[in-house]
């Protein structure tokens, strides 16, 4: 019987030294493999403790890489669990932080505009 985890126990395996990542509803210990992965370890640990079903299958990885998953695999994941979704501080929050100056400054800009031709 292959070991069940719950989508939370894999959610809490999202960091670098503790690596799980979904595919196909099975967990995959990737906490050494992200290190040889060819695509780079960065893209892995950005799905740390999450399904990565879809990117695996968009990249149309080899049945090499279907095979390495093998020796990766360490139980599956228990589907009636409460799915969970991992909010990291990602860097389209600080994007959406800075354009958020931007539009604060435009804003300034127009009044001052506005300001100058009412005065004219
Ligand atoms: C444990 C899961 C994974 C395994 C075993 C794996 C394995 C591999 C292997 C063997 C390759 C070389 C090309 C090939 O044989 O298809 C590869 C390439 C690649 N993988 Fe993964 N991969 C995994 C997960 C992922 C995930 C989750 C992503 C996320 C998007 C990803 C993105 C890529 C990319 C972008 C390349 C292309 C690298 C290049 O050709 O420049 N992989 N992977």
């Amino acid at each position: 019987m292959p070991k069940v985890y719950s989508y939370q126990e894999v959610a809490e395996h999202n960091g670098p030294e503790n690596c799980w990542i979904i595919i196909d509803d099975k967990v995959y210990d990737v906490s050494q493999f992200k290190d040889e992965h060819p695509g780079g370890d960065e893209i892995i640990m950005d799905l740390g403790g999450q399904d990565a079903t879809e990117s695996f299958v968009d990249i149309g990885h080899s049945d090499e890489a279907l095979r390495l998953l093998k020796d990766l695999y360490i139980g599956d994941v228990d589907k009636t669990s409460q799915r969970v979704s991992l909010e990291k501080a990602s860097s389209s929050e600080n994007q959406s932080k800075g354009s958020g100056t931007l539009v604060l400054i435009l804003a300034i800009v127009m009044l001052g505009v506005a300001y100058y031709l009412l005065n004219e």
